[in-house]
C-alpha cells in the first residue's frame, strides 16, 4: 500500500499538562520503533506543551476541534490561526461526540474543513452511523451523505490534504468493534465516492481510518483490510504502552 498508515490518539477530555508530559516520557522512546505515522490529539490546554516536547520527534500533533473563523466574538472558541501557531498538523472535525452534544452539523463541518485547508492544517473528518441507522440498513447512505456534505465546494488536488475517519457511533467507547469486513465495506464505499467526486488519484491517496474500540487485540485484523489506513483511537490511546502496541501492530 502506498498510503502511510496513520494512528491518531484522540484523548478527548483527558490529561492535563503534567499527565501529557508524563505520557510522552513513556511513549517517545517506544514510538521510535513505529513505521507508520503517529498523531496525538490532546485537549487544547495541553497542545502547546505537547508540541514543544514533540519537537524533533517526528510525531505529529492535532487538535480535537476548531472554529472556522480566523478570529472574532466567539466566546470559548479556538481559531485555525491559533492552532497553526502551536503548530498543529491535524485537526479532528465532525467527531460524533461534537455532532451529538455540541450541535455540530454537516454545514459547520464543511465550513471547518474549508478553513482548516486554508490554514494548511490537515482535517481528520469523522463520519459514521448510529446503531439505529445501521439496523435500518442506512449505513452507506448516511456515511456517504456526510462525506458529500463535508466536501461541498472543497478543492482537493491529490488526496494528501485530508484524512477521513469512519467511526460507527455504536462502536465508540463501547468495546464493540465493527467487524473488519463491515468497516472495509463502508470505507471501500467512501473511497469509491472520492473517485466519483474528484479523481482516482485522490481516491487512492486519501487516508481513511477506522475508529471505535480499537485495541492492540483487534488492530491487526482491521489493518489487514485493503482500504483501512490506520485508526483514530480514543480510550486505548490514553495509555502509552497500549497505544504503542496498536501503532506497532505489525512488529510482533
Ligand atoms: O476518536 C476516537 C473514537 O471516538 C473512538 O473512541 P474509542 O477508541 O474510545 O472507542
Amino acid at each position: 500500500m502506498s498510503r502511510t498508515p496513520l494512528f491518531a490518539g484522540n484523548w478527548k477530555m483527558h490529561k492535563n499538562v503534567a499527565e501529557t508530559l508524563e505520557f510522552l516520557e513513556a511513549f517517545l522512546p517506544m514510538a521510535k520503533n513505529v513505521s507508520g505515522e503517529i498523531a496525538l490529539c490532546p485537549p487544547f490546554t495541553s497542545l502547546w506543551a505537547a508540541a514543544e516536547r514533540l519537537k524533533g520527534s517526528g510525531l505529529k500533533i492535532g487538535a480535537q476541534n476548531m472554529h472556522w473563523e480566523d478570529k472574532g466574538a466567539f466566546t470559548g472558541e479556538i481559531s485555525p490561526a491559533m492552532l497553526k501557531e502551536i503548530p498543529c498538523d491535524y485537526v479532528i472535525i465532525g467527531h460524533s461526540e461534537r455532532r451529538q452534544h455540541f450541535a455540530e452539523t454537516d454545514e459547520t463541518v464543511n465550513r471547518k474543513v474549508k478553513s482548516a485547508l486554508k490554514y494548511a492544517i490537515t482535517p481528520i473528518i469523522c463520519v459514521g452511523e448510529s446503531l439505529e441507522q445501521r439496523e435500518k440498513g442506512q449505513t452507506l447512505s448516511v456515511v456517504l451523505s456526510q462525506v458529500e456534505k463535508a466536501l461541498e465546494g472543497v478543492d482537493i488536488h491529490d488526496g494528501n490534504e485530508l484524512v477521513f475517519a469512519y467511526e460507527p457511533i455504536w462502536a465508540i467507547g463501547t468495546g464493540k468493534v465493527a467487524m473488519p469486513s463491515d468497516a472495509q465495506e463502508v470505507i471501500g464505499a467512501l473511497r469509491k465516492k472520492l473517485s466519483e467526486l474528484y479523481s482516482v488519484q485522490v481516491s487512492k491517496n486519501t487516508r481513511i481510518l477506522y475508529g471505535g474500540s480499537v485495541k492492540p487485540e483487534n488492530i491487526r485484523d482491521l489493518m489487514a483490510e485493503p482500504d483501512i489506513d490506520g485508526a483514530l483511537v480514543g480510550g486505548a490511546s490514553l495509555d502509552a504502552d497500549t497505544f504503542y502496541r496498536i501503532a506497532a501492530y505489525d512488529q510482533s
